[in-house]
């Protein structure tokens, strides 16, 4: 079952919600509220007994994915507060997908070169999460930016893991752009996804030290250590207590 939504001291269910890069709208059957940056409480889910779902979205290598996995075998889905009920991707023939099939998981992709439009893929993409009724889907190395629908669905339970410490370094080569830039500290963020590419409220983040060293394939390794970890633990705290957004803030209860 979706997550219940806090909204403005009211609890409900199935919420439609919309970022916008400034401001977040939550729209539910009976109750819309519209929140500029400062404004109050916009979208919260609550802590309650049962393991979350979650959805995860990879397109590659699926590390996180395993990490993800790894906890939840170890400490159980009831402790852990979530389950992966399924593995979604844009491409065939990756690890991210044989690691689902290994542990057992459904499986589902969605290439955008199969629909007539950019749209018409965001909406598939979004039909296929959602028959698998997620409370929290996860965007851990899903190199696709995601459109309107995506977002009507899933925006405010959406999460997204970047290579780098956002605003810094947004897009699909974080690791590349912050080496470029001579920048001495690099990191990771895990964040709610809007309709920008990663400008949603920032959740969690790790730091990274970059050495004189360092190459892209180097740093983006001793980044995913960190980011491994983080993503972990920020889903398990966000599953068992709830969470609120609050303009661009977070806050875990
Ligand atoms: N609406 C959003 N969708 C997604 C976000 C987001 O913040 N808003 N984050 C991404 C993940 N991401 C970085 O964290 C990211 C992934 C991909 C790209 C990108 O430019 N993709 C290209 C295709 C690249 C490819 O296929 O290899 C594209 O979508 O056409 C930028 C950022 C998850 N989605
Ligand atoms: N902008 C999106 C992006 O760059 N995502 C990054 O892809 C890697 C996936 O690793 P994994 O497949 O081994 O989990 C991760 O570092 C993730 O942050």
């Amino acid at each position: 079952m979706p997550v219940s939504l806090l909204t403005v001291g009211l609890f409900v269910d199935f919420p439609v919600y919309r970022g916008a890069k400034h401001s977040y709208e939550c729209t539910t059957g009976r109750y819309t509220v519209r929140n500029p940056r400062k404004g109050p409480i916009v979208a919260a889910t609550s802590a309650g007994p049962a393991a979350k779902r979650l959805v995860v979205l990879v397109s590659g290598s699926g590390t996180n994915l395993q990490a993800l996995l790894d906890e939840i075998a170890a400490v159980g889905a009831e402790a852990y507060g979530a389950r992966i009920v399924a593995v979604g991707a844009d491409r065939d023939g990756i690890e991210g997908l044989a690691r689902a099939e290994r542990a057992g998981i459904a499986t589902f992709v969605r290439k955008v070169k199969d629909y007539g439009s950019r749209e018409e893929w965001d909406a598939a993409l979004a039909e296929a999460v959602a028959a698998h009724e997620p409370d929290l889907v996860v965007s851990a190395g899903f190199m696709k930016i995601v459109g309107k629908e995506f977002l009507a669905r899933f925006g405010g339970r959406f999460i997204n893991t970047h290579p780098a410490l956002l605003p810094s370094f947004p897009g699909a080569h974080g690791v590349r752009d912050a080496l470029a830039y001579g920048a001495k500290v690099t990191g990771c963020t895990v964040h709610f996804v809007d309709d920008g590419v990663d400008t949603g409220p920032i959740i969690a983040q790790g730091v990274v030290d970059i050495r004189d060293e360092d190459d892209e394939s180097a740093l983006h390794e001793r980044i995913k250590e960190v980011e491994r970890r983080l993503l972990v633990e920020v889903v398990g705290r966000l599953a068992r207590n709830g969470y609120r957004i609050e303009g661009r803030k977070v806050v875990i209860q």
